[in-house]
């Protein structure tokens, strides 16, 4: 049976950083940590300064035992969604990137527009010239 998993963008799961409130973000998943904060064996203040942003690599650093990382099951609420629209700064890559291909292919529609005419007036004559001469030797 498909499992229906929560999906949160980073912003909205950075946003619940707060002792009373405390997410954390790991490997894609989101736990909410904020019922651990006191039974925590490293103690409050790493996880309270790993919230608000991707902590994977505070929390491999830690190096975590197996029985935490089974423990940890218990607070995930949900994963990241990776649609690029929910990461902010894919989003302003996207903008960028398009605004740019809009430059160049308004560029490239001026060039169609402005070349095109008298280079097929050139070059049809040329062809159908060479053709001919070709043609009759
Ligand atoms: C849901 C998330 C987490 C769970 C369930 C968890 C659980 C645990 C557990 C059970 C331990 C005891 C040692 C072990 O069994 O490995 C531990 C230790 C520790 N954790 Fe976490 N942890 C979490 C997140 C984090 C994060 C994000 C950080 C870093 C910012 C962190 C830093 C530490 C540190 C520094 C120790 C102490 C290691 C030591 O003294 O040997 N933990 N954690």
């Amino acid at each position: 049976m498909p499992t229906i998993t929560k999906l949160f963008s980073v912003k909205e799961a950075s946003q619940h950083n707060t002792r009373d409130d405390c997410w954390l973000i790991i490997d894609g998943k989101v736990y909410d940590v904020t019922k651990y904060l006191d039974d925590h064996p490293g103690g409050d203040d790493v996880l309270l300064s790993a919230t608000g942003r991707d902590s994977t690599e505070d929390f491999e650093d830690a190096g975590h035992s197996s029985d935490a990382r089974k423990l940890m099951e218990e607070f995930f609420i949900g994963e990241i969604d990776t649609d690029s629209t929910a990461i902010p700064e894919l989003e302003i890559f996207t903008k960028d990137h398009q605004k740019s291909s809009d430059l160049a292919n308004k560029f490239l529609n001026k060039a169609v527009q402005y070349w095109a005419f008298p280079a097929a007036a050139i070059g049809i004559p040329i062809v159908v010239a060479a053709l001919l001469y070709s043609h009759k030797r």
